[in-house]
């Protein structure tokens, strides 16, 4: 079934290129990004400057193709490319839970972002602890190296 989408607006952030940029939003907390929503959909934007973090959804825009078995930022071994978050991937979706600072019309600045400048977005919804936060008992491969993505930068793999 094909899909189609469109970007609700643009994420603009420090990052100009893949190479040595914070791979999760823990690596990213003090950069600072800005959102500019289409003009079309500013409206959709009423009640949210109460909510001080926000689930992104966006594309990898700038990854080409996918590989079903790969070997992520935080590893050395190949991986199933659904176990990580790896941009390259069949859809190239993203996922960024980020802290918003404020809003001012159709700009919303914002806190902890881990994306290439000029980032189409694809939604914007509310993080709510009593919805999204869970009591997780496995991390899978990830168990030993999670925290790395605090200090690790990208290189150039997914280039
Ligand atoms: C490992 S992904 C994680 C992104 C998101 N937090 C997630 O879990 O879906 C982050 C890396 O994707 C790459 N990246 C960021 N923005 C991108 C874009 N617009 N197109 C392609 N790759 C991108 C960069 O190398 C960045 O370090």
């Amino acid at each position: 079934m094909n899909i189609n989408i469109s970007s609700i607006g643009i994420i603009h952030t420090p990052f100009d290129s893949l190479k040595g940029m914070p791979i999760q939003p823990s690596g990213a907390d003090k950069v600072t990004g800005t959102i500019v929503i289409n003009k079309e959909y500013e409206l959709g934007l009423k009640d949210l400057e109460g909510f001080s973090h926000l689930i992104l959804l966006y594309n990898f825009h700038q990854s080409k193709g996918y590989d079903l078995i790969l070997t992520p930022f935080l590893d050395d071994q190949k991986r199933g490319v659904f176990s990580t978050r790896a941009p390259r991937r069949p859809n190239p979706i993203g996922l960024s839970i980020v802290n918003l600072l404020k809003i001012e019309g159709n700009r919303l600045t914002i806190k902890g972002i881990d994306v290439l400048d000029g980032t189409p977005l694809i939604d914007i919804k509310p993080y709510v602890p009593e919805f999204d936060s869970k009591a997780v008992t496995a991390v899978g491969w990830l168990e030993k190296t999670q925290k790395n993505a605090t200090f690790l930068k990208s290189d150039d793999r997914f280039v």
